[in-house]
């Protein structure tokens, strides 16, 4: 295929100057309909020059940044019919910015890179990845990198004197040892004579790396030095696309410490420059022998998982940035030493910022078009877009649009006394994430408050909820009426009781009239009744405020019918009327939710009128699924 590419050059100069290109593909990852890409994750490519070597064979360029569309990139190969002549077939990649030869290494510092020595400096995480083809300028870009980063922390005055310490160290497979057993690795110290280096996991999650001396630096070349150093004793073998080619993963890890008057727990901010392994094409494999063919598969096997792990961290920032979402997107950072020496860049359970780089470098060289295609791809499929954010709108009354600011203000003036500390509760939560709050755990937090005890905590906890339900429902209410055949109000009317029982599902006398009939003429099976239990009964029922649903009268009941203590219920001769008539009745009792009941049917209990002190209307709360104490009668 070779020989008919370098036949075929001067026809693919003229199908390229003729190629016209097309609107760029969209997105081919998962968010539709949103072009904002994560600020954290840059997904950049760069096309290094063509060398002397390909020059001198005439081999044309065969990627191209498009001009009119920043970010995309067109690919060409040539294509062999089987008739006729060369076709030509294009392709285009989009990532968020797109370095052609021309570019320099200055030009992608600035852009892309001297933003992360900022973020280390206050103490975040910067992680800048080169990934790519062999021989397809990774080093190249790595190594003038690391040079500028070197002048940016300690060049100039360097006045703030933060401590600045670095390790340089190389993660091969053991293949590239010459080992047996190829599914372990070798980590090793660049800067310790290439002393090992073992991975180690403490008891609080984080990763040890014993063996991984660290220099502490204080000038430019004292930086520099350290880094030459340790390139020269880097593991390279001759591959078929570079005559020093790396074999294995290089990391440079600068650690910044904070400044002296920074608080005790403030981090230390890590800058992590990685050169990868380059990756091998199928057909530059030919000529490899056993041990190289093994070495081939295990870093691309760990190039495979390292890209799974930084769409699946991608994913989980978006997912977390977004309240509604409830996915869990799952990062296998665990699956190899690479991506376990970077977990708290992967772990989405770690609670440092990150922001992180790929720089794809890729060949644009006409005879690499197939694994330059694979590198574009790769590093699309790297680019997560951020979900378009529906702003949410502030509204006192409901919760779910409060941000911290706006809960923690509210928890201060409408927990009790004494005040809830807002910031026990909810150091960091919105009001939606209060409410995902399981019950226990937002009691746990207000007892925290000095002189709160835990039935004002649950108190509060009713209120908050109460507050969402009832913001819940005036959302739904306007939207029901519309699938609903609309009841249109002539002039002057207005919802009856009947209407506003039967629609609501609520315990109101239906009949005209009724209001003005004192309850107790006019009771009923159905109504609902605040009564005054005697002493005995009292102490058996926890709540303090007594509602009772009425059954039927208790004559009614049949002669074997037992209340819920074992008493018969039908009523002695003598007792059928006025004050002294009873009724059995099935308990009302108060949920965990203040205001809010539940039907005790089973729990049955004979009033006597006597005792009755009022009707109770109950509505049905669908949104609760609890009745709630809408409005009382009492006398
Ligand atoms: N932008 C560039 N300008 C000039 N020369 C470059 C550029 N990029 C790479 N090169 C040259 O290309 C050759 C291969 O580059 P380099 O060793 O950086 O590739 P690599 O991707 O690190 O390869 P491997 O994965 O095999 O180690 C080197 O001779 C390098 O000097």
């Amino acid at each position: 295929m070779d020989q008919y590419i370098l036949d075929n050059v001067d026809r693919f100069h003229k199908l390229v100057q003729r190629w016209k290109p097309q609107p760029a593909s969209k997105q081919r990852s998962s968010a539709q309909g949103s072009t904002e890409s994560n600020p954290n994750m840059i997904v950049a490519a760069r096309l290094r020059v063509l060398l002397k070597e390909e020059l001198d064979l005439g081999l044309p360029q065969a990627v191209f940044p498009r001009p009119s569309a920043p970010g995309v990139l067109d690919i060409h190969e040539l294509k062999r019919p089987v008739r006729g002549l060369a076709e030509l077939r294009s392709a285009d990649f989009r990532v968020d910015r797109a370095y052609g030869p021309d570019s320099t290494t200055e030009e992608i510092y600035t852009d892309i890179v001297k933003p992360l020595v900022p973020w280390a400096q206050n103490g975040g995480i910067g992680t800048l990845f080169a990934y790519g083809q062999t021989g397809s300028g990774k080093t190249y870009t790595v190594s003038r990198l690391e040079k500028m980063v070197a002048d940016e922390l300690l060049g100039g005055d360097h006045s703030e004197k933060r401590t600045i310490t670095m390790a340089m160290l190389e993660l091969a497979g053991n293949a590239a040892y010459g080992k047996r057993f190829w599914h372990s690795t070798i980590l090793t110290n660049l800067l310790n004579k290439r002393g090992p280096v073992s991975i180690r996991e403490d008891a609080f999650g984080v990763i040890q790396l014993s063996g991984a001396l660290e220099h502490r630096v204080s000038t430019t070349s004292e930086m520099l030095s350290f880094i030459e150093t340790a390139t020269a004793l880097r593991r390279t073998e001759a591959t078929e696309k570079n005559d020093a080619s790396s074999r294995s993963h290089a990391i440079c890890r600068i650690r910044i410490q904070q400044k002296p008057d920074a608080p005790d727990d403030d981090a230390d901010g890590m800058l992590y420059l990685v050169d990868l392994a380059g990756s091998e094409a199928a057909r530059d494999t030919t000529n490899h022998d056993a041990q190289r063919m093994r070495e081939t598969r295990e870093i691309n096997a760990s190039l495979s998982v390292l890209k799974d792990c930084i769409r699946g961290k991608a994913e989980a920032d978006t997912a977390a940035a977004d309240a509604s979402s409830k996915r869990k997107p799952h990062v296998p950072f665990r699956q190899t030493p690479l991506t376990k020496i970077l977990k708290h860049v992967f772990d989405p359970a770690a609670l440092r910022n990150c922001k992180t780089v790929v720089i794809a470098c890729v060949n644009p060289c006409i005879l690499d078009s197939v694994p330059s295609r694979n590198t574009l791809r790769y590093a699309e499929t790297l680019r997560v877009i951020v979900p378009k954010v529906v702003e949410i709108k502030y509204d006192a009354k409901v919760p779910r649009t409060w941000d911290n600011k706006q809960l923690r203000s509210w928890v201060r003036s409408n927990s009790g006394s004494p005040p809830v500390d807002a910031s026990l509760l909810a150091p960091s939560e919105t009001g939606i994430q209060l409410l995902r709050l399981d019950p226990s755990e937002f009691q746990d937090r207000c007892v925290q408050t000095p002189g709160v005890t835990a039935q004002q905590a649950m108190l509060f906890y009713n209120k908050v909820w109460e507050m969402h339900i009832d913001s819940q429902r005036n959302r739904q209410l306007p939207s029901k009426s519309k699938s609903k055949a609309v009841v249109v109000p002539t002039a002057g009317s207005r919802p009856t009781a009947a209407s506003d029982a039967l629609e609501q599902g609520s315990s109101r006398d239906i009949s005209t009239g009724a209001s003005s009939i004192h309850f107790k003429e006019r009771i009923r099976p159905g109504m609902v009744v605040s009564w005054s239990p005697p002493p005995e009964l009292a102490e058996t029922l926890s709540d303090s405020k007594a509602f009772a649903l009425i059954l039927c009268p208790a004559s009614a009941a049949g002669p074997h019918a037992r209340d819920y203590q074992g008493s018969p219920v039908q009523a002695e001769p003598g007792q059928n009327g006025g004050d002294s008539a009873s009724y059995l009745c099935a308990l009302v009792m108060a949920k965990t939710h203040s205001e809010t009941y539940e039907m005790n049917l089973w729990r049955q209990v004979v009033v006597q009128v006597g005792q009755m002190t009022g009707e109770v209307i109950l509505k049905y709360d669908t949104a609760a699924r609890s009745w709630l104490n809408h409005d009382s009668d009492v006398d």
